[in-house]
């Protein structure tokens, strides 16, 4: 275990802030913080990087406590959302910039080292260029490069990917995962984006309202989700009602449809989206309460908005809320 986290707590005006979190986190680990603006991930990572003192509670690196310690005395490096770097250094400057603060190497080694992470977030050819002559993409590698190689041993993440449009979102996610893999550092990633949470992570860290509200592999966090609140914010789900009047949540993606025109649900909303088509049901002209559907293929192109059609649900497809 790299990482130990007891009942940390940090209150700002009215409750709000984190309180009583407890996590222990193995070497090597990628987590992500997950939940809706105001839930206290930002927080939490400033509280683990030392920008923030708890109000109590107590934080552990490898085994050592460093509760109070400044950000520079800690063995932990941060890549900030609007990277932080240098717009006036080369990318290798701002690189070895890092390793000469936190490794005290002169410059000349610091360079070289280096030059050793521009490969590694694959800049090759890029050393002499400066920041300000980068685009957003390659200013996060430089960012991610200049943290890992001051050879903190935690990396923190917060929402480095937001600023990013989402079809460089989605290749840098996949180049942070193999970088992770690569080197193998402990990263903690604040995202309020799922798919980047449930695609990344080895566990996700659920929060809400300040506290932990699941800590769990992916799948588990889908899956088995503890409580309404996850089952809601980590994927869609419907609550629907059975025969005996028991109600139940049952993800999207398992509910298949049948055209009826006697049917009570009538497709209000259908959105295309060539591999998937989301439609939105209603169960009565004008009623609040909506029903998802999640259709792949061709199978979604066969229906249209004002179709009538029956729910048909797998029984053992209702997602199980608090069964573990
Ligand atoms: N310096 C501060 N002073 C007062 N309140 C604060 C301060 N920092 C955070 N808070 C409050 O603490 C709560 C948690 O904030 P935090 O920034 O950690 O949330 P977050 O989950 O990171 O949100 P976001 O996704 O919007 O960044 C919020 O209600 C916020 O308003």
């Amino acid at each position: 275990m790299i990482l130990q986290m007891k009942n940390m707590t940090k209150l700002y005006e009215e409750n709000k802030g984190v309180r009583d979190f407890s996590l222990e986190v193995k070497k090597g680990e990628f987590i992500s913080l997950l939940g809706p603006s105001g839930c206290g991930k930002t927080t939490t990572l400033n509280l683990i990087g030392g920008f923030i003192i708890p109000d109590r509670g107590h934080l552990f690196i490898n085994k050592k406590e460093i509760t109070s310690l400044p950000p520079e005395k800690r063995p932990v490096s941060t890549v900030f959302q609007n990277y932080a770097l240098f717009p006036h250094l080369s990318v290798l400057e701002n690189i070895a910039f890092g390793v000469r603060y936190f490794k005290k190497f002169q410059k000349r080694k610091a360079l070289v080292h280096a030059k050793e992470f521009v490969d590694l977030v694959g800049l090759e050819g890029y050393e002499d260029v400066n920041i300000g002559n980068l685009s957003g993409g390659q200013q996060q590698r430089v960012a991610l490069a200049r943290s890992i190689a001051t050879g903190a041993e935690v990396l923190l993440l917060d929402e480095p990917l937001s600023n990013l449009d989402a079809s460089l979102r989605g290749s840098l996610r996949r180049e942070l995962k193999e970088l992770q893999r690569r080197t193998r550092v402990t990263m903690i990633f604040v995202t309020h984006d799922q798919g980047e949470a449930l695609s990344l992570s080895d566990r996700v860290v659920v929060m809400d309202h300040g506290r932990i509200a699941q800590v769990g592999r992916p799948s588990e966090i889908y899956d088995f989700p503890k409580s309404s609140y996850v089952a809601n914010f980590v994927g869609k789900t419907n609550k629907l009602t059975d025969k005996r009047g028991e109600s139940f949540f049952i993800r999207p993606e398992e509910i298949r449809l049948k055209k009826n025109e006697q049917s009570p649900y009538q497709i209000v909303e259908k959105m295309f989206l060539g591999h998937q088509t989301e439609l939105t049901l209603s169960e009565m002209p004008g009623d609040k309460n909506r029903v998802d559907v999640l259709l792949f293929g061709k199978e979604g192109r066969s229906y249209e908005v004002g179709d009538r059609v029956d729910l048909l649900l797998n029984t053992d497809a209702k997602l199980r809320v608090g069964e573990r």
